[in-house]
C-alpha cells in the first residue's frame, strides 16, 4: 500500500517555481530519502504535505486519502519534525510533547501515557521536567522528534534532523529512524547528506530545481553511473589554489577541493590521470596519495545536475 502520494504537485512564489510538477508514491515500511542540495525544494515539498502550504496544481495522498477532503486524517496519521525547532522553550519537555499531542485529539490519561512514551524513545525521560532552553542542540531535535510522534503516525517526515548537531546525538537519532520503522512507521528522511542517506534509506529520490531526477534503491541508482570516474587526490598542501590549474583539462567535468584533498570527477573513458598529476607537480602541488573511488550517490548526482550536492 503506498502511504503517500504525489501526482503532478507545483508550487510557486510569485513566478518562481519551487516544485515542478513532481509525482512519487511511497510504500507502507520505507524508510525514503528526499536527497537534494540547498534550494531544491524539499521543504516546500513537506510544507505541501503537512497543509501548512496550499499546492498551485497537483493531488497529494496519504493512506489514499486527498490531504485537503480529509485533513483531519491526514493530521492524525501524519508526524512532521520540522527543520526549525518547533517547541516552546518556557515549557517542560513533558508540556511541549503534551501540547503538540493534544493538538491530534489525544486527552486524558491516553496523553500522558503517549507522551511519556514519546520522551523515553528519544532518550529524554530524565529531562521530562527541564525547560528545553538549556538543552544541548542534539537535545531540541530529539524533543522536537517526540512532539512529532507521540500521537503514533503512520507516516513521518523529518526535514533534515541532523543539521548542526553533535556526532552523538546524530547517531541517537538514525538509531530512532530504523526503531520508528521497526515499529511500522513508513519514513521519509529529507537531507543534503548523502551519507546518512546511504545508511539508512531503502529507497532514495534525487530532487532538484523543484523536480524528482532519479528515484531508485542505492544500487539502483548507482548503477546508472556508467559515464563517470572519482579520482581523490591528498597533497602536502590546501588543495583549493590547485583547482584552478586542472579545471580545462580535458575529461574534467567537476572538482572541488576539502582542506589537503581534491576530489575531480571525469570522463570514464578519457585517460587524464597522468595529465593532472602533471599539472600540479608542475604547479608546485606536493602529492601524498591518489586513490580512485567507487561510484556513490554524490557520483550519480554530479552526474544528473552537473554539480556537486553540497555546492
Ligand atoms: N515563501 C517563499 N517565498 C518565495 N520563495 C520561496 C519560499 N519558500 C521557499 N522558497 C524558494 O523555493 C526554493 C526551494 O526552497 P526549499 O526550502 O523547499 O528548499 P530545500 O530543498 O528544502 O532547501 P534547504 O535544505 O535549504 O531547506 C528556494 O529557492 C527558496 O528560496
Amino acid at each position: 500500500m503506498n502511504v503517500l502520494e504525489i501526482h503532478g504537485l507545483t508550487k510557486k512564489f510569485g513566478d518562481f517555481i519551487a516544485v515542478d510538477n513532481m509525482s512519487l508514491s511511497v510504500k507502507e515500511g520505507e524508510i525514503f530519502g528526499f536527497l537534494g542540495s540547498n534550494g531544491a525544494g524539499k521543504s516546500t515539498t513537506i510544507h505541501l504535505v503537512a497543509s501548512l502550504l496550499r499546492p498551485t496544481s497537483g493531488e497529494i495522498r496519504i493512506l489514499d486519502q486527498d490531504i485537503l477532503k480529509h485533513s483531519r486524517f491526514a493530521k492524525m496519521n501524519l508526524g512532521i519534525v520540522p527543520q526549525d525547532l518547533a517547541i516552546y522553550q518556557d515549557m517542560t519537555a513533558y508540556e511541549n510533547v503534551k501540547f503538540f499531542a493534544g493538538l491530534y485529539g489525544l486527552r486524558g490519561a491516553e496523553l500522558k501515557d503517549r507522551a511519556e512514551e514519546a520522551l523515553r524513545f528519544v532518550g529524554l525521560e530524565d529531562k521530562a521536567k527541564s525547560f528545553p532552553k538549556n538543552f544541548s542542540g542534539g537535545m531540541k531535535r530529539r524533543l522536537n522528534i517526540a512532539c512529532a510522534i507521540a500521537h503514533r503516525p503512520k507516516l513521518i517526515i523529518m526535514d533534515e534532523p541532523t543539521v548542526g548537531i553533535d556526532p552523538q546525538s546524530r547517531n541517537y537519532i538514525l538509531t530512532s529512524v530504523r526503531k520508528l520503522n521497526e515499529m511500522g512507521c513508513t519514513i521519509i528522511y529529507t537531507s543534503h547528506y548523502m551519507e546518512e542517506v546511504e545508511e539508512i534509506c531503502s529507497r532514495i529520490a534525487i530532487i532538484d530545481h523543484g523536480k524528482i531526477i532519479a528515484d531508485g534503491t542505492k544500487e539502483q541508482l548507482i548503477a546508472t553511473i556508467t559515464d563517470v570516474k572519482e579520482v581523490r587526490i591528498e597533497l602536502k598542501q590546501q588543495g583549493e589554489v590547485f583547482l584552478e590549474l586542472i579545471r580545462t583539462i580535458p575529461g574534467v567535468r567537476s572538482l572541488t577541493a576539502k582542506e589537503e584533498e581534491i576530489r575531480i570527477y571525469s570522463d570514464l573513458s578519457v585517460d587524464n590521470l597522468s595529465g593532472i598529476l602533471k599539472r600540479l607537480i608542475d604547479g608546485g602541488a606536493v602529492i601524498r596519495s591518489v586513490e580512485e573511488q567507487e561510484p556513490n550517490l554524490e557520483t550519480v548526482f554530479l552526474t544528473l545536475t552537473g554539480r556537486n550536492l553540497r555546492d
